[in-house]
Formats: C-alpha cells, sequence, structure tokens
C-alpha cells in the first residue's frame, strides 16, 4: 500500500530532515508513527500523502511510483487518503456538517443518501450539538473532530492522521481511536503520528518511532 525505500528529505537548503527511510505499510495494517518533536513526523505524513516530493529516494503509493506517476494520476491518489493534519483545513464558510459531507459530495453522493451517515459519525465524535456551526465558532478540539470525521467519512483505502488526540480529552481521545480501529477493520490502512504514549500503549499496534531522522521499527503487533 505505501513503500519507502532510503527516502530523503530536507526543507530548501537546510539539513536533512529525513534520512534513509525505509519501511512498508501493508494492506490493512495498523501503525502508530511515533518520536519527539521535530523528529519529522509530519513531514513523513506530508510525503504520504503527495503533499511534498522526497529530496531522495522512492516512494510507491497504492503500487504507484511517485517520482514517475504522471501530475494528472496525483488527485486520484490523493482521494484515496483520507488526512487529519495539525491545521484541520477546513472550508471557513462550510459548517462542520458541510465540511464532513465534501468527500461525500466530491464522489457524486446525493445528501439524501449520506446526511445519516454524517449526523451519525458527528454525534460519534461528541458533535452532535454542532452541526450547523461554522469553524471560526468551534474550539480548538472541536475543529480537529470536524477534521477527523471528514477524513473518515468516505471509508478511504489509507488514512493518516497527525496528532489526531491532541487536542481532546482523554475519553473523546480513546473514541477517536476506536473509531480508527473500527475503520481499520473495514479494510482502511491506517497510519498515525502522535505523541500520546497512552493511546500507543493500549492500543496492539506496530510503532514505527523516528529518531534523528532515521526510522526505528520498534514493535510488531502481540499475535
Ligand atoms: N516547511 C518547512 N521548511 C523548513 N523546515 C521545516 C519545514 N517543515 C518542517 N521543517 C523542519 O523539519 C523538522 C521536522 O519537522 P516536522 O514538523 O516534520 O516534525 P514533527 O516530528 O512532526 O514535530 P511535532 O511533533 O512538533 O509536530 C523540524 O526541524 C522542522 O523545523
Amino acid at each position: 500500500m505505501v513503500r519507502f525505500e532510503n527516502v530523503g528529505m530536507r526543507y530548501g537548503a537546510g539539513p536533512e530532515v529525513l534520512r534513509d527511510v525505509t519501511f512498508v505499510l501493508e494492506a490493512g495494517s495498523f501503525t502508530f508513527l511515533t518520536g519527539l518533536s521535530g523528529a519529522g513526523k509530519t513531514t513523513l505524513l506530508k510525503l504520504i500523502s503527495v503533499v511534498e516530493p522526497p529530496s531522495r529516494g522512492l516512494i510507491t503509493l497504492f503500487g504507484h511510483d511517485l517520482a514517475t506517476a504522471k501530475r494528472g494520476a496525483l488527485p486520484a491518489l490523493r482521494r484515496r487518503i483520507g488526512v487529519v493534519f495539525q491545521d484541520f483545513r477546513l472550508i471557513d464558510h462550510l459548517s462542520a456538517f458541510d465540511n464532513v459531507a465534501l468527500p461525500l459530495r466530491i464522489a457524486g453522493r446525493k445528501p439524501a443518501e449520506y446526511a445519516s451517515d454524517v449526523e451519525e459519525l458527528l454525534v460519534w465524535v461528541g458533535l452532535g450539538d454542532r452541526m450547523k456551526a461554522i469553524p471560526a465558532t468551534l474550539s480548538g478540539g472541536e475543529q480537529q473532530r470536524v477534521a477527523i470525521a471528514r477524513a473518515v467519512v468516505a471509508k478511504p483505502d489509507l488514512l493518516i492522521a497527525d496528532e489526531p488526540t491532541g487536542n481532546v480529552d482523554p475519553e473523546i481521545g480513546a473514541r477517536i481511536i476506536r473509531l480508527f480501529a473500527e475503520l481499520n477493520r473495514l479494510g482502511t490502512t491506517v497510519l498515525i503520528a502522535t505523541h500520546d504514549r497512552n493511546i500507543v500503549e493500549t492500543a496492539r499496534a506496530r510503532e514505527l518511532r523516528l529518531v534523528d531522522g532515521r526510522l526505528v521499527e520498534l514493535r510488531m503487533p502481540r499475535p
């Protein structure tokens, strides 16, 4: 599903942020990406979601080599990925409901088909009473939950989330991880970057850790 071979990344003439990063995410896997602040977690997620190209190395996504894939093919690859970035990237003038519904609208689904799914998801992330609110009137944690609901609503092939529990109470954080686990059970490959040791320790999942720009495999799932 995702393959990195000797990937390196630097911003401009700066130091190398990622060095010789090699790993595979198998289809249907659930993985945590950990590492100290500044270790390069967000950078790695940006490379997977085709936001930035790597400085060197090979990235294969859904069987396509990103270096040789035609530019016109990239939007279709991106649409197979649900992404939760730390800055949420919500559409300012759309309500929480309409932000979450956006991937379904883009996929050509009709409101009558998806309205109840979107509502159910917003209730699950604790926003049942904020569906009509626009992002500017939501707290950071509420905006993050809208971004999470939007990333999962279309059941993407791959979900990548950057600190998805960073701004929420532990109870909501646990619900979000359950939501990701359920999505994973339905077939989505999941990669979560996090500082939160609690969620890493309680989930039975693989952990990849970035140390000085290099990737270390810490743990495989228990049988
Ligand atoms: N657009 C950019 N231009 C220049 N340097 C950058 C850019 N984005 C990130 N960096 C640098 O790359 C390094 C890794 O940053 P990155 O955001 O990937 O780390 P992180 O592990 O996600 O950190 P955090 O846990 O604090 O979010 C840092 O030294 C950062 O300053």
